[in-house]
């Protein structure tokens, strides 16, 4: 799966993925308003509304990166008509060409690991007939649990062709509580990062990258210029960028000196491009998905400058 997104990456020219964290106030009225009048302000108004808004986003912005990541948190929350334009949204971006990373973030023992790896990038069996659920292409992971809690997964990546982007150094303020711990003179987040990358040897593509990623926040430039050397083959997924603070100038190091080994993401900064100042003059509301075209355009040069 790797190959896949690193081609994609190379024929758009643009390392960025698009955050689809759909939430009702990034929705425009016009929109949440033709669904609440086919299903009223219900789970389901609410659900529909999101997948109305992902596909217009998806509609102008497909041509121009390599992936979209949905997060499941914002779907899940509403339940099964949440989770249903969750599939939804997954099914469409990929019938428009672009690579889905599910943000899911499990974490578990190995035989429930084995549940959601089916579930999500395997298949499900009822009684004797294979189904295909969720079909994302990559999904994340915690690996707290340690390597028995991950193995469930990378039988399925080499089985169905999926990767997965497992937790190293993560984007948040407090990352550091547990992660910088010294463990051995050594911050825990190098030694996890160290047994990602073994993890991904079996999974190393043409390109010479695994399909077993890394997160690695972009709010922490120095940890992921020292996580770069440590872990060679490994694709990193690198949330931060935009609402969370961080430039292109602090992911740069997330980087290899051939423009690879690194995909960005912005969720609010895209999606709800329409809402901030600098966009409002030239965009309303029903320009949303025009927005966050230029959004996407203005991000990828920004990256390529420091490319
Ligand atoms: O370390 C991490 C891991 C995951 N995320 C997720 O990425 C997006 C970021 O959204 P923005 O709107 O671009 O801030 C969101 O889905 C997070 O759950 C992260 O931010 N940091």
């Amino acid at each position: 799966m790797i190959d896949e997104l690193i081609g994609k990456i190379k024929e758009t020219g643009n390392p960025t993925v698009v955050g689809l964290d759909p939430r009702l106030d990034y929705i425009p009225a016009f929109l949440r308003e033709a669904s609440y009048d086919r299903f009223g302000k219900t789970l389901e108004g609410a659900a529909q509304s999101f997948l109305d808004f992902n596909k217009a986003i998806i509609d102008e912005i497909h041509d121009l990166v390599p992936a979209v990541k949905p997060q499941v948190a914002m779907y899940e929350q509403y339940g099964a008509e949440g989770i249903r334009a969750y599939i939804d949204t997954i099914r469409y971006a990929k019938s428009k060409g672009l690579v889905v990373i599910g943000d899911i973030k499990r974490s578990d023992i190995a035989s429930t690991a084995e549940a959601y790896s089916d579930g999500h990038i395997g298949q499900v069996d009822v009684d004797g007939q294979a189904h295909t659920v969720y079909r994302e292409d990559f999904i994340t992971l915690n690996p707290y649990l340690g390597v028995d809690s991950i193995e469930p997964y990378l039988g399925n990546c080499d089985r169905f062709g999926k990767g997965l982007f497992i937790l190293v150094k993560t984007s948040n303020p407090n990352s550091g509580e547990f992660q910088d711990l010294l463990v051995d003179g050594r911050p825990l987040y190098e030694i996890v990062g160290a047994k990602v990358e073994a993890w991904g040897e079996k999974l190393l593509g043409a390109n010479g990258y695994s399909s077993v990623g890394a997160v690695v926040g972009a709010t922490h430039s120095q940890q992921g210029i020292e996580l770069r050397k440590l872990m060679p083959r490994t694709y990193f997924l690198v949330p931060g960028y935009g609402a969370q603070g961080a430039t292109a100038e602090d992911l740069a190091g997330c980087f290899n000196k051939d423009g690879l080994g690194a995909i960005v993401n912005s969720s609010r900064g895209i999606i709800a491009a329409y809402t901030k100042k600098e966009y409002k003059a030239d965009f309303s509301e029903k320009d949303f998905a025009k927005a966050a075209r230029q959004a996407v355009i203005h991000m990828r040069d920004d990256l390529n400058r420091v490319l």
